[in-house]
């Protein structure tokens, strides 16, 4: 049998995913060979890039990598791949989702500040509304970098305190105090470590029939149209999670906000699943037709 070729980018976060990923292939005896990915930018393609559809920043090289067979699977945290796979690549497998929420994590010096007097440093426009709806007072910072790198930024820069998906604490195994935030709604798909291939390659396909964790898919396709339905190709404060009780019942919580957090439209809803209608649509739907198209026109005036 081969063995199976995984790509990743080269950060720790990324490196546990695809180890993690190598994990279940052998626990079902597939041999695995992993391949960071280092470089962006050119390589040499006789098709143009933007023939392939290729968006995602953080998930193009491995795109490309795939497409050219380099490696057989791609491996990603879900929240960063666009809605829009290019021709010929698809989710063949998610991991089952364990911490989705957001966290924060002061410095050592600002542990005794109340919420609304902390400098915040995240890039995230999700963060910053959300915060900003509660706290609009709050000066924010850009930040930019690996968990491990944003965490010295934290101790050596001016700002108090950052934000961090609570999955990638975990998995760095990072001992830090952190405290949740019920303000926060996380970004779709936060969370979940997914697999991508070529949607023509049946053997791999079959390889990772039973890795794909069946609660983790509907929530995150729900979470995922829902995104698709709202953004139309432009990035947006948009947090979705879906989750399924113990009712075998869908509870999805989401929001778009402005940017300065000072609108924004909620939907918390729950219902019964079925595989024909696509709730992530029709929830995106109410959205926009509850104040959400006028707010996504700004937000893509704004951003421009
Ligand atoms: N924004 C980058 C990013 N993409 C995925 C994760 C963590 C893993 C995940 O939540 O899926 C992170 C770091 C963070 O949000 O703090």
């Amino acid at each position: 049998m081969r063995s199976i070729k995984i790509g990743t980018r080269n950060s720790p976060l990324a490196l546990w995913q695809a180890r993690e990923v190598a994990r279940n292939l052998q626990n079902n005896n597939y041999k695995t060979d992993i391949t960071p990915i280092i470089s962006s930018g050119d390589k040499n393609l006789t098709q143009p890039l933007y023939t392939m559809g290729i968006t995602g920043i953080f998930t193009k090289d491995l795109d490309i990598a795939l497409l050219h067979k380099e490696v057989d699977i791609a491996v990603h945290s879900l929240k960063d791949i666009p809605t829009q796979l290019p021709e010929n690549l698809e989710i063949i497998a998610v991991l089952k989702r364990d911490y989705p929420q957001d966290v924060l994590v002061r410095k050592s010096t600002s542990k005794n500040k109340e919420l609304h007097e902390l400098k915040i440093a995240t890039s995230s426009l999700r963060r910053r509304a959300f915060w900003a709806k509660h706290y609009p007072e709050t000066e924010f910072f850009d930040i930019r970098g690996n968990v491990q790198t944003r965490l010295q930024k934290l101790e050596d820069q001016e700002f108090d305190a950052t934000l961090f998906s609570l999955a990638a604490i975990e998995r760095m195994s990072l001992s830090i105090e952190y405290e949740f935030l019920p303000i926060m709604i996380s970004a779709p798909a936060q969370g979940v470590v997914a697999v991508t291939a070529r949607a023509d390659d049946a053997d791999i396909k079959e390889y990772f029939k039973d890795v794909d964790h069946r609660e983790t898919r509907i929530c995150i396709d729900i979470e995922r149209n829902f995104l698709r339905t709202l953004e139309g190709g432009c990035t947006a404060p948009i947090g979705a999670f879906a989750e399924i009780n113990e009712k075998d019942e869908v509870r999805f919580i989401g929001r778009l906000c402005s940017l300065d957090g000072k609108q924004s439209i909620e939907i918390d809803e729950i219902f019964t699943w079925n595989d024909q209608d696509n709730f992530g649509e029709i929830l995106g739907q109410k959205v926009l037709e509850d104040g959400g198209r006028t707010l996504m026109q700004e937000i893509k005036l704004h951003l421009q």
